[in-house]
């Protein structure tokens, strides 16, 4: 890619809307974290997967167990999410709706709230620095740890939905997949849901979670994530897409992650082209840029280069993300209005 090109991509203004905070730890400070713990005899090829590899799902959930074990302390997960926040701002990205589960305080030296406040302490720093970048916050239920554990962090995130000056706007189901059902998280998402936190649920990010999609879209949740294995063509069904149609929840589309964790097999048979022909809004997001070694300007990049669209349709699909985003509407006006004035000096 030629230099007016790379720079075309990184100064669109993004929207960033499924990122996984330990997931998103670039080089650098990977790298810091792993000459503070030499004691753990960690390479640093085990925290990413690089351009030209790819791993199984599986082995995906492996390099984020190395990477906890890397990020443990109060310390560490304040200066992981202040660079991550950094890192973002720095690739053009206005506004992000950082995701992140905060783990048992046998795992962390502590609880589950300050493991919360601390992530929002570094959006705090960030934002007293002047950082050009608007981050909320997800709080993440990792499905490996049941429907107990999904119910108490649901509970914690209400009490931060209503005291964190509207940074926590909602709630994400992830984790491995293939380990538990969906309809055990159920009571615990309905509640999340009826006291005012967005949901945004990974769903059908492998093949055999039809019937878990068709409840869980039942909710419904206010985002997908992935959503590779819904459309008849992947293996799911019509009654799949009429439903994510019909209630027009948006999808969050990470390309090298599926590329690169092989749930697709390839950037050209990515589901992007299929919702984007059906014109339903489907926002690039990254996943996680440190572990897919990625940013959102090259996920852009390799949309358009992929799926030929131009510079124009680009631009349409970071404005159209800014709706799709759990933001206040008074925030989301901003951001139009922001994209408005840019416009002119980017795309000539
Ligand atoms: C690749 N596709 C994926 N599918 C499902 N869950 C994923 C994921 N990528 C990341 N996570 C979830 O995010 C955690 C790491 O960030 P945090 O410690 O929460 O900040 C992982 O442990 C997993 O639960
Ligand atoms: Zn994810």
């Amino acid at each position: 890619m030629d230099r007016e090109t790379e720079l075309f991509y990184r100064q669109i203004p993004k929207v960033e809307l499924h990122a996984h905070l330990n997931g998103s730890v670039g080089f650098t400070t990977m790298n810091k974290l792993i000459a503070r713990k030499p004691h753990l005899n960690i390479e640093s090829s085990r925290t990413a997967i690089h351009n030209g590899q790819r791993r199984t799902l599986d082995e995906c959930f492996q390099v984020f167990k190395v990477i906890h074990q890397l990020v443990d302390s109060e310390e560490d997960i304040l200066m992981v999410a202040k660079s991550v926040i950094e890192e973002f701002a720095a690739d053009g990205v206005k506004y992000l709706e950082l995701r992140s589960t905060p783990r048992e305080e046998t795992k962390t030296g502590l609880s589950k709230r300050r493991y919360i406040e601390t992530v929002l302490e570094a959006i705090h720093q960030c934002k007293q620095d002047e950082v050009d970048i608007d981050v909320r916050f997800l709080v993440a239920v990792d499905r490996r740890n049941g429907p107990e554990v999904a119910m108490e962090t649901v509970k914690l995130a209400e009490d931060f939905m209503l005291s964190s000056d509207g940074v926590v706007v909602g709630l994400d189901l992830s984790g491995d997949p293939t380990v538990g059902h969906g309809k055990d998280f159920l009571p615990a998402l309905q509640r999340a849901k009826n006291c005012g936190l967005k949901l945004a649920l990974h769903m059908s990010e492998v093949p055999s979670q039809k019937a878990e999609s068709e409840l869980l879209l039942d909710l419904p949740p206010d985002r997908i994530g992935h959503g590779t294995f819904l459309h008849p063509e992947a293996g799911g069904t019509d009654i799949l897409v009429d439903k994510v149609c019909k209630l027009n929840i948006p999808l969050e589309l990470c390309l090298t992650s599926n590329v690169k964790g092989q749930t697709v097999p390839s950037y050209e048979k990515h589901h992007f082209q299929y919702w984007y022909e059906c014109k339903h809004p489907s926002v690039l997001c990254t996943d996680d840029k440190g572990v897919f070694c990625t940013n959102l300007s090259r996920e852009y990049s390799l949309a358009a280069s992929t799926f030929g669209l131009t510079r124009e349709a680009v631009w349409s699909l970071s404005q159209q993300a800014i709706q799709c985003s759990f933001a206040p509407e008074a925030v989301k006006q901003k951001l139009e209005q922001r994209w408005a004035e840019l416009r002119p000096h980017i795309l000539h």
